[in-house]
């Protein structure tokens, strides 16, 4: 039986790309795909296709897919059905606190609205702190709402620091590490456990 394996677009994409290739997959379509969002793995070993990280998981969670690749901060944020079972130790970054310097947020008696990609992970965060804070859903280029006064802090992904530097931002709190992980649906854990352990152990191999 094939396995259906969905992976992250983007920058996992390009990480998984690497691990596969030296796992020996057949993914010389993958790397040179246009706009193809679908591969078939010669072999007929594995199918791939390529989606948002939170589209891999529902695709999981459905069953459609049996594999996916998707970072720990997309898991975080909506934690659903499915087992997670490996940590392919790439993609690596932190969920950080940040604001602009000289700004009192933890411990500030005032409201305090926070702007994020990630609600989630922010709303359970200062919920650690026992501090009720307003979470302003931002799709993209968030160290830019402090700037602008949209909000007090933000909560995002830092990986070389190089975003928040250079928008004057600093951090206050590092959450927790990020990486790429493998999650595979429950029910196909049983029906295609062989295809499935096999998958795991190429991958394992090489990392
Ligand atoms: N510097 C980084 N910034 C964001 N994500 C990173 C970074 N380094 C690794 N990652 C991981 O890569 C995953 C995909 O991020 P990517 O930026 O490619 O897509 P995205 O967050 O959906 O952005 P876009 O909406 O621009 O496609 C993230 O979920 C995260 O796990
Ligand atoms: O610490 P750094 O190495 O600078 O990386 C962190 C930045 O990368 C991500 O943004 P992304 O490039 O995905 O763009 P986005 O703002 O549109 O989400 C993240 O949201 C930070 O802004």
């Amino acid at each position: 039986m094939s396995i259906n394996i969905a992976i992250t677009k983007g920058r996992l994409e390009q990480e998984t790309v690497k691990i596969f290739e030296k796992a020996q997959f057949d993914i010389d379509e993958l790397k040179n795909k246009g706009r193809k969002l679908i591969f078939q793995d010669k072999s007929n070993l594995y199918k791939y296709f390529l989606v948002k990280g939170a589209d891999a998981i529902t695709y999981v969670e459905h069953g459609v897919a049996d594999v996916g690749i998707v970072g720990k901060d997309t898991l975080i944020e909506s934690d659903l059905g499915y087992y997670e079972l490996m940590d392919l130790g790439v993609g690596r970054c932190k969920f950080i606190m940040a604001s602009l310097p000289n700004t009192e947020v933890l411990n500030a008696e005032r409201h305090i609205k926070i702007g994020t990609k990630y609600p989630v992970v922010a709303k359970k965060y200062f919920q650690s702190k026992n501090m009720d804070v307003e979470i302003i859903k931002i799709e993209g280029s968030v160290e830019l709402a402090p700037l602008l006064g949209l909000c007090d802090a933000i909560v995002d992904i830092m990986e070389t620091g190089t975003t928040l530097k250079e928008n004057g931002l600093i951090v206050i709190d590092e959450i927790c590490n990020i990486s790429a992980r493998v999650i595979v649906n429950r029910a196909s854990f049983k029906l295609k456990q062989k295809e499935i352990e096999d998958f795991l152990d190429k991958v394992r191999k090489v990392l």
